[in-house]
């Protein structure tokens, strides 16, 4: 074989032109039209140029009637990170896997695994590919081991997945096994079967885009977490995400320049007294941390509670705070889901939690105790005490009922609990209260007039009862502090907690009610 020539007497760079060059121009001008890059241009947007190393370039590259074997992978860098990566080629079978595509897939999650190193999937498939499936599905470095190796590596490094168009049957776990996915509205879909299987199965008709489109998975299921207008979106999203990361478990989060425009945030002004006035905590929390550092993850999806990652005079932290802007800040089965979800995030990359409580409790009634809403609080509980992470509980308006234990209150082994002047810490709000104790009192007094005074004087005896000082001075909590003063507090007590011991229980691990 002479240089540059393969067996079949094809010279090697023409060869490696065409594989580069993935599917037929005939796909490539669908996916233009859709507005969809190919796979090679998406991995050159998103890495530092010049950085990307290719493995596997050849697979299938002599497979008759395949131009290409599916997927790039390699690795590279992204702002000087190392990272590993994978890329469904859509041009190549709608970018389906065959054994050659599960094997690279495979093999791209072990190394990054094992060189502890994130993992990025940039997804548009339409997952197994049905004509290889003997290849390709049952065996031992089948599909399955595709799932196995993410599940492996989840809370090990970061996986982090940007979907520009479909991720059809198996092809939906990738995205489902990853920390989060950025989804492009239009174009990206995920769902289990397609729209003519459904109509098959079970007679309804369906579009890809209205069973599994980006705004359905981002705003009612929770699979996805960001909503992007373009696949350039996507990839800024994907650098962000890594951006608060470290690179595996075994490490810090990366620091940056502390930034903070104190004067811009009057805090206090920002929480009304009135606990019948909402108000929106997204604003608290950008007021509160680094400017411009929020990164609000999963924003469009159970609304009432807010999570994302920002930065504390530069250092990383995950927050955690009810929105009344939405149903009042009242926890429903898909906040606790969102809650679960990022709180071990945190805590598996080192990530302190920041809890902001305004909190009336857990939602009540017949629609959510069918849902399941005792065991999705308990998943909630579960995830907060298993949190070893520093977390520290400010209760910036109210924390009432098992809303306080699903913020990491006192109980929760926090390091500490932080509340404002004006905030209540209570079984439930005083008007419940009442209702609850006096009830039948309350009914047996005929007086209008007499009623009313009545209940007035047992809501102050009651509000006394909680005042906060009273909870200070019985150790309840550990500081009462102003809102001008809390942003500096949090830095010192977070820089305090830092070299915590970690560790939560003598066992393999629990068993989750999920
Ligand atoms: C682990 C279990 C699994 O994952 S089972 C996987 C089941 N997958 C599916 O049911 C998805 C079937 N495919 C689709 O619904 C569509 O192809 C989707 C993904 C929506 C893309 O549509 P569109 O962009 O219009 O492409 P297309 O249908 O014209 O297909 C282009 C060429 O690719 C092929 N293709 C597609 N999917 C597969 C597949 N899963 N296995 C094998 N080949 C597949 C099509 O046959 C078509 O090929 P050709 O252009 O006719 O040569």
């Amino acid at each position: 074989m002479g240089a540059g020539v393969t067996g079949d007497g094809v010279a090697l760079e023409q060869l490696r032109k065409r594989v580069r060059a993935g599917g037929a121009e005939k796909y490539h001008a669908a996916n233009s039209a859709k507005g969809k890059l190919f796979a090679r241009e998406r991995v050159a947007l998103l890495v530092d140029e010049g950085s990307f190393v290719e493995d596997g370039l050849y697979a299938n590259a002599l497979a008759e009637g395949l131009p290409a074997d599916g997927v790039v992978t390699g690795t590279a860098t992204i702002d000087g990170r190392q990272v590993c990566l994978m890329a469904n080629d859509s041009t190549v079978k709608a970018g389906s896997w065959g054994a050659r595509t599960a094997e690279k897939i495979i093999r791209i999650i072990e190394r990054a695994y094992d060189n502890g190193v994130p993992m990025v999937y940039l997804v548009d498939s339409a997952g197994a590919r049905i004509t290889d499936q003997v290849e390709l599905f049952p065996g031992r470095r089948g599909a399955g081991k595709i799932f196995w190796n993410q599940v492996r590596a989840s809370g090990s490094i970061p996986q982090v997945c940007a979907l520009f168009g479909p991720s059809a049957a198996g092809g939906a776990y990738i995205p489902a096994f990853c920390d989060v996915v950025a989804m492009v509205d239009g174009n990206a879909s995920m769902y289990l079967g397609s729209d003519r299987m459904v109509e098959m199965v079970t007679g309804e008709k369906t579009t890809l885009e209205a069973m599994g489109g980006a705004k359905v998975h981002c705003a009612e299921s929770g699979v996805g977490h960001f909503l992007c207008k373009s696949e350039a979106e996507a990839l800024d999203v994907v650098k962000r995400y890594l951006s608060y990361l470290p690179a595996n478990w075994t490490q810090a989060p990366p620091t940056a320049p502390a930034k903070h425009a104190p004067e811009k945030a009057d805090l206090a002004a920002l929480v009304p007294a009135s606990e019948r006035q909402a108000f929106d905590m997204r604003r608290y929390v950008r007021g509160l941390l680094d400017e411009g550092s929020f990164f609000e993850i999963q924003a469009l999806w159970a609304k009432e509670l807010t999570v994302g990652f920002g930065r504390l005079n530069g250092e990383v932290v995950g927050v955690v705070g009810n929105n009344s802007m939405f149903k009042g800040g009242v926890l429903f089965v898909d906040s606790a889901d969102k809650a679960t979800r990022f709180v071990q995030l945190c805590d598996a990359f080192n990530v302190p939690l920041l809890f902001l409580s305004d909190v009336p409790g857990f939602m009540v009634g017949s629609a959510v105790e069918k849902q399941g809403i005792i065991r999705h609080g308990a998943k909630m509980i579960t995830a907060i005490s298993e949190a070893t992470v520093p977390k520290i509980c400010v209760v910036v308006r109210k924390a009432y009922g098992a809303g306080l234990y699903a913020m990491a209150g006192p109980g929760f082994e926090p390091d500490a609990t932080i509340a404002l002047p004006t905030a209540k810490i209570a079984v439930m709000g005083a008007e419940a209260a009442v209702n609850a104790v006096y009830a039948n009192k309350i009914a047996a007094i005929e007086d209008e007039a007499e009623r009313a005074a009545f209940v007035a004087a047992k809501r102050a005896e009651y509000e006394r009862d909680i005042d906060i000082v009273r909870l200070a001075s019985e150790l309840v909590i550990d500081a009462i502090v102003e809102p001008h003063e809390l942003r500096a507090e949090l830095v010192r007590r977070f820089a305090a907690a830092g070299g915590k011991e970690r560790h939560f229980s003598r066992r393999r691990h629990g068993v989750t009610p999920v």
